[in-house]
């Protein structure tokens, strides 16, 4: 998990002495004697860095130094200076070296340098490998993380989806990423087009009925997310009466403005839920008659626990993107940290993955691994960080929503957004 390291030393029992710490500080290490035995381990995407030293018979670590960054300029060489080396060894680093160690160099010198430059690397291999992500793939390959046959199936359902223009019913456990496939139908067909979702689970009927037909404060959901798409989640909790002005909606896909004259509506309309709709109709809670006009075409999303091989790949991909939303470092992944992820069962599936990698970055983790490197405050503001961003989720962005669930002044709300750096902008309905 250290990364790699490729030692280069003529004398062996220098390459010997050192070699033995770097293993022993868990890094992956490749032996090599001389210029010629080093080059071929150099390439654009090797994980590590290089340590060699300056002072080698034929072509020497200067000329390794040269090749190195002539095969990737962001690949960190660290030299190994004998004592009439420094002023040399000092020129160097504008060359592009990554730093330099006077022989002999003290174990724990060489593993914090070694520790330094491969945190450097992993970040510049990340950032390469997001931004080949973002150059190369579609809204589904982007966002849908997992590389088990289930996610991929997800990934080809959603572009099959888009491109049919069809109503949808997304269905699947809490946490399982249905509100991300609706967007990322939504991305695939109505690119900036807005995306307007309800959450019919908290509104009680009144709020559904004025959020989705409108009311004196503005225009209802079906108007504004006219030429893009409306997602109703948790379509299972909403009211029987609005279930009636739904299907209405839906069958003749119109809706009357505020002055009365009928709007024709051209949208796509994505309902999800967790509940078993078929229950609900046979309980009475839910009409046959809308289920029917919902469920055109059918997404389900299993449960994470069914695709065990995607858990290790979320959680280091959360791990990263929680580092680089936080500015705190993604601290190392070991297989202690693994096990026990794979033996969970993961009730709230993806969600409480993501969360437990939030946790993770920054020494809340219940396997107590990352315990004492990060100070009291610097937890607080994460967990307060968290709060305020769920409530804002929750609340499609609407501040005042989410001052009144954490009873916070809008002042106080407002000088925590800053001071924590949360872009309000994110959690903004578009369209709504
Ligand atoms: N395959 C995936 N790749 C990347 N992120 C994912 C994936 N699946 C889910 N997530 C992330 O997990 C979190 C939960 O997903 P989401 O909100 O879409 O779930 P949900 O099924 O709508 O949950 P709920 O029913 O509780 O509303 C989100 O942060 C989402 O981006």
């Amino acid at each position: 998990m250290s990364g790699a390291v490729l030692l280069v030393d003529d004398e062996k029992p220098v390459r010997d002495a050192l070699g033995q710490t770097l293993d022993l500080a868990g890094f992956d290490v490749t032996r090599a004697g001389s210029f010629i035995e080093a080059v071929d381990h150099l390439s654009r995407d090797f994980a590590g860095c290089v340590v060699t030293d300056v002072r080698m018979p034929g072509k020497d670590g200067f000329e390794l130094l040269a090749r190195a960054t002539s095969t990737d300029p962001d690949l960190p060489v660290i030299l190994l200076t004998g004592e009439g080396d420094i002023p040399m060894a000092v020129r160097a680093m504008a060359d592009g070296a990554y730093d330099f160690l006077e022989k002999p160099c003290p174990p724990r010198r060489l593993v914090d340098v070694v520790t330094r430059a491969n945190t450097a690397r992993r970040l510049t291999l990340e950032n390469r490998a997001l931004k080949a992500r973002l150059a190369a793939g579609d809204a589904a390959e982007r966002l849908i993380l997992g590389a088990s046959p289930q996610m991929a199936a997800l990934r080809d359902a959603c572009r099959r989806v888009a491109a049919s223009g069809a109503d949808v019913l997304i269905t699947g456990a809490t946490g399982t990423g249905k509100d991300l496939a609706a967007r990322v139908i939504h991305q695939l067909a109505r690119p900036n087009q807005p995306f307007v979702a309800v959450n019919c689970g908290l509104l009680t009927a009144d709020m559904v009925r004025r959020t989705l037909f409108g009311s004196d404060a503005g225009p209802g959901a079906f108007l504004r997310a006219d030429g893009g798409t409306l997602f109703l989640d948790e379509v299972g909790a909403m009211p029987l009466d609005q279930q009636v002005a739904l299907l209405h909606v839906l069958e003749e896909r119109q809706v009357t403005d505020r002055d009365g004259r009928p709007q024709r509506l051209d949208l796509r309309v994505i309902s999800a839920t967790h509940e078993d709709l078929q229950a609900l109709v046979a309980d009475g809670r839910f009409r046959a008659d809308l289920l029917y006009r919902l469920d055109v075409v059918r997404v389900e999303l299993p449960r994470l626990a069914d695709r065990p091989e995607d858990i290790a790949p979320l959680f280091r991909a959360f791990v990263e993107e929680a580092a680089r939303r936080t500015a705190f470092d993604a601290p190392p992944l070991s297989a202690d940290h693994v096990a026990p992820l794979l033996s969970h069962d993961w009730p709230g599936n993806v969600r409480e993955l993501r969360n437990r990698a939030d946790r993770f970055v920054v020494g809340l983790d219940p396997s107590g691994a990352q315990e004492g490197t990060r100070g009291l405050s610097d937890r607080l503001d994460l967990v307060e960080r968290a709060l305020i961003e769920e409530a804002l989720a929750r609340h499609g962005g609407q501040v005042s929503a989410a001052c009144a669930e954490l009873q916070l002044p809008r002042k106080t709300f407002y000088d925590k957004v800053k001071r924590l750096g949360i872009q309000l902008d994110r959690f903004r309905q578009r369209g709504g």
